[in-house]
């Protein structure tokens, strides 16, 4: 590393500047607020801890995506979190687990992961959601997609629309109507999930090739899908696909890609993705999932959402207008401006005849008392 190397970030990391950090605390506080409206407690953990404990709690968690290294304490491996959603599973799991069911609970913070996703960089992203643990019924993702959208909305995102999927559809159509040999299944998921029906015919799938068409708006994509269902083995899937459509319809525009799987490491019977205009890629996703208890315990049902918001905060920051700030010349009244503060005020004090109201970015400078505009 040379001299000049020794301030620059990791590949992936940045600081948030000021505009930015407020963007982000203003998208925070206004997701929060409808979270807790809804009756979610926040909860808050840490950033790393064992890996086994952020890997063990879902099937399918993908631990080669996290940082690790040995504890120099316990000499065990810790990792750091790349999924709240994990240590929310544990805190149900464990801390809560008398806790009455549905057991309704809200998280945000930092998570880290070695390499960004798919075209985007960032190896640090803001993960902000709730987890309604105890259910995955249709009520209960009806529930979760509603409040994903009004989080978001709050938040400051516009035009939002809802991708619904079914992530273990290969897994319910090879054990039902359309067979497949084990060692095919996942190179038809993949096939499906890039859309290569070349691909598809190679790997035997040439019987979930009307998957790729069953896509699009919701009304005719579920259309499409029922069709293909000829055996009724999605039937019920079907049904509570369309009741949650009812359901969300009016708040947000829905598409159906049944058998997209990008971020779905655990997901199990339905899944979503949101999206909101102006924002390049997905602002984040759910479904339902289970989480496995304490040894001897059954498993948990469980439905919730992950934000990734910092797309929308830096269109946020950037389209940020001046605050309104009082500049506060040296020798001014303490007490008026204490009481500009509590109107509302946000005032910047000199410190030396030498400060500049303008530009330190003030707006108005006090002046016999009161705020004038400079
Ligand atoms: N944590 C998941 C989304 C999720 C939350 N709850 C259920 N699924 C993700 O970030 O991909």
């Amino acid at each position: 590393m040379q001299e000049n190397d020794r301030d620059l970030l990791p590949e992936g990391l940045g600081d948030r500047l000021p505009q930015q950090a407020w963007a982000s605390q203003t998208v925070r506080r206004a997701a929060h607020d409808v979270l807790a409206s809804h009756g979610y407690a926040r909860v808050e953990t840490p950033v790393l801890e064992f890996e086994k404990a952020l890997a063990h709690r879902m099937a399918g968690v993908q631990v080669r995506r996290m940082f690790r290294f040995v504890d120099p304490v316990s000499m065990r491996m810790l990792a750091l979190r790349s999924d709240i959603t994990a240590q929310v599973a544990r805190i149900a799991a464990t801390g809560l687990a008398q806790a009455p069911r549905p057991l309704r609970l809200s998280y945000s913070g930092q998570v880290v992961t070695i390499k960004g996703d798919g075209l985007d960089p960032a190896r640090e992203r803001l993960q902000l959601g709730a987890e309604l643990v105890g259910a995955d019924s249709t009520e209960a993702v009806a529930e979760i997609v509603e409040l994903a959208i009004e989080a978001l909305r709050a938040a400051g995102a516009t035009g939002v629309s809802v991708d619904f999927t079914l992530p273990d559809l290969v897994d319910t159509l090879s054990a039902g109507a359309l067979p497949l040999p084990s060692m095919n299944i996942e190179a038809v998921r993949q096939m499906l999930d890039a859309k290569d029906a070349g691909g598809l015919v190679d790997a035997g799938g040439e019987a979930y090739l009307p998957l790729l068409y069953a896509v699009g708006p919701f009304d005719s994509a579920i259309e499409q899908l029922a069709a293909f269902d000829v055996g009724g083995v999605l039937a019920s899937r079907i049904a509570a696909l369309r009741a949650i459509a009812a359901r969300v319809g009016g708040k947000a525009r829905l598409t159906l890609d049944p058998s997209e799987r990008h971020g779905f490491e655990y997901q199990s019977w339905f899944g979503f993705t949101i999206y909101a205009d102006g924002v390049p890629g997905s602002l984040g996703r759910g479904g339902t999932y289970s989480i496995l208890g304490q040894t001897g315990r059954n498993p948990e049902s469980a439905t919730g959402f992950s934000l990734y918001p910092d797309p929308l905060i830096e269109s946020l920051s950037a389209a940020a207008g001046e605050e309104r700030r009082l500049f506060l010349p040296l020798g001014h009244d303490r007490e008026v401006a204490s009481r500009q503060r509590a109107i509302g005020w946000v005032t910047v004090a000199a410190l030396s005849e030498a400060d500049d109201a303008l530009a330190l970015g003030c707006s108005h400078k006090l002046e016999g008392g009161e705020a004038v505009a400079l």
